[in-house]
């Protein structure tokens, strides 16, 4: 069986530890693995190549994708699926692996639904928002990328009497700074997916601040458009010199982490277990366990924070716990 492999969407650390095991496993299985460079769009372009163990050496403490990633507005158009299609018949690929959010696997869903090229998605987005899925790869290496900015924010917070407003990406989702600022003693964690009271926040840093409280340190999520206002809102209000750091595309990069790569094998090894008698499901991790289950479940489901992690940080919000 000749199965391709691509990543699609924002790229994430950890992808590269998955090309590797797709390439090692699947030879294993006895399997012919090709690498599809540049995502959807370069599945149009007939970017397709066989891939070797020599390709995947030394790349298992690398962020980013090797084989690299695309958003396609092509991939919008049939006629640049059929293009795609084409593709994969001339080098006779039977299906295909998808490391990406749920975007890329909607994407292939179309595309199955069109052309019955069997896949198997893998989550792979430092948002962590796909439904029904606790964790993507990508968000343990970006979780400890902002971990180790805040300390250094800290340092300097600290130093000078400063309220610092840090705003971690996630699009829409607020996974990352709930978890960011619950593990790193943030005083205020704004997400789009809760509601905040700015007028407690404030009661109560006064109140600290007569207790020698002497920095803050304020998480927003960028799907909350406030970081500017914040800012403004701890000079105006709080009586604190502030500063913005928009920590950006550095959370998607570094060496994956311990945690990382283990489930990034684990990922792999159950998407090419089923590939070719289970095929057209996502594998999802859930409860500790990974579990296959359909799109249609996945796209008709919204994705949920954990709750544990929303009660904590509701005080951070101004928000009774
Ligand atoms: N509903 C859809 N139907 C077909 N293709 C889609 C759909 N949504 C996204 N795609 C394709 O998948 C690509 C990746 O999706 P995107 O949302 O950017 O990233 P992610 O996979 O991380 O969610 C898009 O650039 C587009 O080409
Ligand atoms: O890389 P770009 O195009 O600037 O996009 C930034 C966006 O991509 C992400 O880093 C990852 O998003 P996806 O995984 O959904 O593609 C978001 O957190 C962020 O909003």
């Amino acid at each position: 069986m000749k199965i391709a492999i691509l990543t699609s969407g924002g790229d994430s650390s950890g992808m590269n530890v998955a090309i590797k095991r797709f390439v090692e496993y699947s030879y294993e299985k006895n399997f012919t693995p090709y690498f599809i460079y540049d995502g959807l769009e370069g599945l149009i372009d007939g970017k397709i190549k066989k891939a070797n163990y020599k390709d995947v050496r030394g790349i298992i403490c690398r962020g980013g994708t090797i084989i690299r990633s695309s958003r396609s507005k092509r991939w919008f158009d049939k006629e640049y699926r059929k293009k795609a299609y084409e593709n994969l018949k001339k080098q006779s690929i039977d299906a295909l692996i998808i490391l990406g959010g749920d975007g890329s696997f909607r994407a292939l869903n179309v595309f199955y639904k069109e052309f019955k090229i069997p896949f198997i998605g893998i989550p792979a987005t430092i948002d962590n928002d796909i439904a029904l899925n606790e964790y993507s790869i990508g968000v343990d290496t970006a979780l400890n990328v902002i971990r180790s900015a805040i300390d250094d924010i800290r340092d300097t917070a600290s130093s000078f009497s400063r309220a610092f407003v840090i705003e971690t990406m996630g699009r829409e989702c607020g996974y990352l700074a709930l978890i960011s600022a619950i593990s790193n003693g943030a005083e205020m964690c704004l997400i789009p997916e809760m509601s905040y009271n700015l007028d407690r926040l404030k009661e109560k840093y006064l109140k600290e601040i007569k207790n020698g409280r002497n920095y803050f340190l304020a998480i927003v999520a960028e799907g909350v458009k406030k970081t500017e206002f914040i800012k403004e809102w701890f000079e105006r209000e709080i009586g604190f010199e502030s500063r913005i750091t928009i920590l950006g595309h550095i959370q998607r990069g570094g060496a994956p982490t311990t945690i990382e790569r283990l489930r990034a094998v684990e990922f792999m090894s159950l998407a090419l277990d089923n590939i070719e008698n289970n095929p057209n499901k996502i594998v999802t991790f859930c409860d500790d366990k990974f579990i296959l289950r359909n799109l249609e479940e996945i796209i008709n489901s919204k994705y949920s924070l954990p709750k544990k992690a929303l009660e904590i940080a509701k005080p951070l919000m101004g928000l009774d716990g």
